[in-house]
C-alpha cells in the first residue's frame, strides 16, 4: 500500500498514476494513515499551505520519523520543499531529511510552466538517455549534498535526485503517461516490502 500526502496539491494525479499501475493507495491526513506504508508520495501543490496543514494535522513529527525510519518516498515539486535541508526564495521551514538547497519557483511563474527534456545521469537506474519532465513553478537544486546521488539534469541543473530510498524530482513525473520514474519508485517501495 503506497501512501499519498492528500492536504493539497496534486495528489489525486499522483492516486491516477499509480492506479495505472494496478498499485492501491491510501490518502495520508492524519498520523494513523502511515501506518504499514510501503511507499509515500508527497505530491506537488503549494509548500506553504502543506506545512500549515501538516502542522495543523499534527503529521509533521510521524511523516519525519516514517521518512528517517526508511520509508521509501517519492516528493515532487512542493514535495522536494517540504524535504529539502534549506529553502531559499523566502526561506521557510522544512523537514530537513534531503541533504539538498532549493530555491523556491525558479524557472518563473505559472505562465512559464513547461516540458523540458532532461538528461539521465543515472543508467543503471533509469533506462532510457532521456526522459521528459513537466515543470510548473519549479523549485531549482542549488546545492546537493554528497550522499545525494544526481539521476538526471535539466541542462547544468540537477532536477532528479535519490538519497537512499527517496526519490526526489523538481518536476511532476505523475503528468506524463509510462514515466520511469513512478516505475523506479515503485521498485524501491517493492523492495522494503
Ligand atoms: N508545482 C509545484 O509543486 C510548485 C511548488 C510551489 N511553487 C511551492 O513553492 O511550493
Amino acid at each position: 500500500m503506497v501512501g499519498i500526502l492528500a492536504l493539497q496539491g496534486d495528489f489525486a494525479a499522483h492516486r491516477q498514476a499509480l492506479a495505472e499501475r494496478g498499485v492501491s493507495t491510501r490518502e495520508v491526513r492524519k498520523p494513523t494513515d502511515l501506518q504499514g506504508l510501503s511507499g509515500l508520495v508527497l505530491p506537488g501543490g503549494e509548500s506553504t499551505t502543506m506545512l500549515k496543514l501538516m502542522a495543523e494535522f499534527g503529521l509533521e513529527t510521524p511523516l519525519k520519523q516514517a521518512i528517517a525510519g526508511g520509508l521509501p518516498v517519492l516528493a515532487t515539486c512542493a514535495g522536494v520543499i517540504l524535504l529539502a535541508r534549506e529553502v531559499q526564495n523566502p526561506p521557510q521551514p522544512s523537514l530537513g531529511l534531503l541533504d539538498v538547497a532549493v530555491v523556491r519557483n525558479a524557472y518563473g511563474r505559472q505562465l512559464a510552466s513547461t516540458v523540458a527534456e532532461l538528461t539521465v545521469t543515472a543508467p543503471e537506474e533509469l533506462p532510457s538517455p532521456t526522459l521528459e519532465g513537466v515543470f510548473i513553478r519549479a523549485p531549482k537544486l542549488v546545492q546537493v549534498g554528497e550522499g545525494v546521488r544526481v539521476l538526471a539534469k535539466r541542462g547544468e541543473d540537477p532536477v532528479l535526485v535519490r538519497q537512499g530510498a527517496i526519490l526526489a524530482a523538481t518536476f511532476h513525473p505523475e503528468l506524463l503517461p509510462k514515466n520511469p520514474v513512478v516505475d523506479l519508485f515503485l521498485e524501491l517501495a517493492r523492495r522494503r516490502g
